[in-house]
């Protein structure tokens, strides 16, 4: 089998898997079957799973991400990243006794023809790795579908839509299971990616916050973490493939949010050119030393008065949705939900109004068809809230 990896310098060449005469240069004794992406090594099977799950173990230890007794969800989409890191944290979780109750969270955003069959995929994981599995719907929580939300608001913004209601689903499915640590699959390619987008926007907010391993957000109980912060999306697939896990390959069908698409690209080429860029993005965003808050606060302020104030909800120009704070400190309640929020209204029932306000609008034109309306998306796209 030929194996296309990046040659790390200059341009992108097809290289062959290591020749078999080869000896891995990790146990010096079988013969190298792969080229590790992130580093180019050639070593073996075994010695890629011992390392590739050691990288994994000294992360979470590293980090002291759990605790002994502690009862944690896996965000479970059934895809590649989430589908290996169900079973690493099955396997660490015995290994090295961390002594923790594993339950499968997974969201069904309402995406015909993917969230239904990457669905089916948790749900034989839940059987091949005798894990409890939990699903929440947005139909539930939000009486919408994503299928309905893109037909209603156009798809350039569903990645906003569809990121803040998971979250909030996410979290509403640990509280319902009495857990308050949610681990995702996220990698080191998606962490990169978000240093670069938001270095690249400006978001200093953000950026500040784009390498945090664990991330708890105000008003909510349950925290987050990363547990593949530094394991690379190739070794990941790597792994799911010489391991036959059982996972789901389709992309979703809504277009990834612009923006990200680019800095995806981006990151690509770099990463052809130079693998460890990968890491190095990540370390330089660990050390980014940002001016004091005060200032930077006061910087925003003086460039809100003098410019267009962003409200609420902003459409920006690369189609992508910024939600901005109101001003509410921390400990409050979602007025019209009741849901933890440090806002009056949460995010979500803010985008819900949007929705619902373009629902009726729809109705009054007459129009009620909304699953696959294609006119009525070129319509809305052009509408902002
Ligand atoms: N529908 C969902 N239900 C539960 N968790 C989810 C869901 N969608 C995403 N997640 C969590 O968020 C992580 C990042 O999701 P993202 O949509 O960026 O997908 P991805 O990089 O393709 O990951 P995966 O391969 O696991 O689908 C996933 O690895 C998973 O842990």
């Amino acid at each position: 089998m030929t194996i296309t990896t990046p040659s790390p310098y200059g341009q992108s060449q097809a290289e062959t898997k290591p020749k078999l005469s080869q000896l891995c240069e990790h146990c010096h004794s079988r013969k190298a079957q792969i080229k590790r992406p992130k580093n180019l090594q050639k070593i073996c099977k075994e010695c890629f799973y011992e390392v590739f799950e050691t990288e994994i173990h000294n992360t979470i230890t590293n980090a002291n991400l759990f605790h002994p007794g502690e009862k944690v969800a896996v965000g479970a989409s059934g895809g590649k990243d989430s589908t290996v890191l169900a079973y690493i944290m099955k396997l660490l979780n015995e290994r090295y006794n961390y002594g923790l109750e594993i339950v499968l969270l997974s969201i069904d955003e309402g995406i015909i023809g993917y969230r239904d069959d990457s669905l089916a995929t948790v749900k034989r994981n839940q059987v091949q790795y005798d894990l409890p599995l939990e699903i929440v719907s947005y139909r539930d929580l939000y009486d919408w579908t994503m299928d309905e939300i893109v037909a209603c608001a156009g798809i350039r913004n569903s990645c906003t839509y569809c990121g803040v209601f998971r979250r909030q689903a996410l979290d509403r499915g640990a509280m319902k299971l009495g857990i308050s640590h949610v681990v995702t699959g996220h990698n080191a390619d998606d962490m990169a990616e978000t240093v670069l987008m938001n270095l690249l926007r400006g978001d200093v907010a953000r950026l500040e916050k784009s390498t945090a391993i664990m991330t708890e957000s105000k008003g909510s109980p349950v925290k987050r973490s990363k547990p593949f912060k530094y394991s690379y999306q190739k070794e990941i697939v790597l792994y799911a493939h010489y391991k036959k896990l059982d996972y789901f390959s389709t992309e979703c069908s809504y277009a990834p949010e612009a923006f990200r698409g680019t800095a995806r690209e981006l990151m690509k080429n770099l990463e052809a050119i130079r693998p460890s860029c990968i890491l190095d993005i990540i370390h330089s965003g660990e050390n980014l030393v940002l001016k004091p808050k005060k200032q930077r606060t006061q910087f925003r302020k003086n460039a809100k008065a003098g410019s267009k104030v962003p409200t609420e909800m902003e459409v920006r120009s690369d189609g992508s949705v910024s939600l901005t704070s109101a001003g509410f400190v921390d400990g409050n309640t979602c007025e019209k939900c009741g849901y933890l929020s440090s806002n009056k209204i949460c995010k979500a029932c803010m985008l819900l109004e949007g929705l619902e306000a373009n629902r009726a609008k729809l109705r009054l034109e007459g129009d009620q068809s909304f699953v696959g309306a294609a006119k009525l998306t070129r319509t809305l796209e052009n509408l902002s809230f």
